[in-house]
């Protein structure tokens, strides 16, 4: 868990809107390193999906340097797989079609090959079974387990994840959660998880770093030292309780808040 995968220097990003300018984000400094997962955590329109857009190539920054495994992004492509809250996937194909079709453009691969690549990422989510069905066929969260293996199939550097269980219910969040690191320890992959939710973000990650709002910045950095493999009875230990306290304090801007206030 070295090297960098991914390091944003001093990203600045304004958006002109309405003839006005909205500084969306102001010396945004964040580094990934291989295998790592990190969250970025913060109150809505702090910035979390303007730089993760930034990461994925889809938006530009307006100053600053982002490099993905030493190389400036200049654009999307397929070192970054990436997961939306809503699981956009392609509702005339068959579940493995649409982690198939992540490859389509790849022509060194068969199409048994490709065939075979989302098979087996389709069985590492816990979809065996299900290849052949439509969207409409799938529960939500078997839908974004479909979008969690197109995301994989190519073997990113990196996995972009922005709020991705955010439309689950709450029973499927949790298992999505587990899922996740699962998936996550199998595959090695390093993640850049973006939530407004303080348990998923201390639950799930090995750095967090925790953004403020108007302009987004980087208020505070943190080093989640929990124990691997977790479980969900983690979050009821005193140390999980503790970085909880630590980033909502941080949030609400002031000391001493008790963490029963916390929605
Ligand atoms: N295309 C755009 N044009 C103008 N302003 C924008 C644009 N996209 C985002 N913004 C502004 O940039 C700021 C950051 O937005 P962003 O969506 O990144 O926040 P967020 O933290 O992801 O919020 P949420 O958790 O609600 O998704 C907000 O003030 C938003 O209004």
């Amino acid at each position: 868990m070295e090297e960098v995968r991914l390091a944003a220097k001093d990203i600045n990003k304004i958006f002109i809107s309405n003839k006005k300018e909205v500084v969306a984000l102001q010396d945004v400094n964040l580094d990934i390193k291989t295998g790592e997962f990190v969250s970025l955590l913060g109150p809505s329109g702090c910035g979390k999906s303007t730089f993760l857009r930034l990461v994925a190539g889809l938006d530009t920054y307006t100053e600053g340097d982002l490099q993905l495994d030493g190389k400036q992004i200049t654009g999307a492509g397929r070192d970054r797989g990436v997961v939306f809250q809503q699981y956009s996937l392609l509702p005339w194909l068959y579940a493995w079609e649409n982690v198939a079709f992540a490859l389509k453009k790849d022509k060194s691969l068969s199409k048994r090959q490709k065939k075979e690549m989302a098979m087996h990422f389709l069985k590492l989510v816990g979809l065996e079974g299900f290849e052949n069905h439509y969207p409409s066929q799938m529960s939500g969260g078997m839908q974004q387990r479909v979008a969690i293996a197109r995301a994989l199939v190519y073997k990113p550097s990196l996995l972009l994840m922005d709020e991705p269980f955010g439309a689950l219910d709450a029973q499927t969040r949790k298992e999505m959660q587990d899922l996740l690191l699962g998936v996550w320890e199998e595959e090695k992959c390093s993640v850049l998880f973006v939530t407004h939710d303080v348990d998923e973000a201390v639950y799930l990650s090995d750095r967090i770093y925790v953004m403020s709002a108007r302009p987004g910045k980087i208020a505070k950095e943190i080093q989640v030292e929990l124990a691997r493999p977790r479980e969900w009875d983690i979050q009821l230990t005193k140390e999980f309780i503790e970085y909880k306290r630590e980033i909502i304090i941080e949030l609400q801007g002031k000391r001493n808040a008790p963490v029963a206030k916390q929605a």
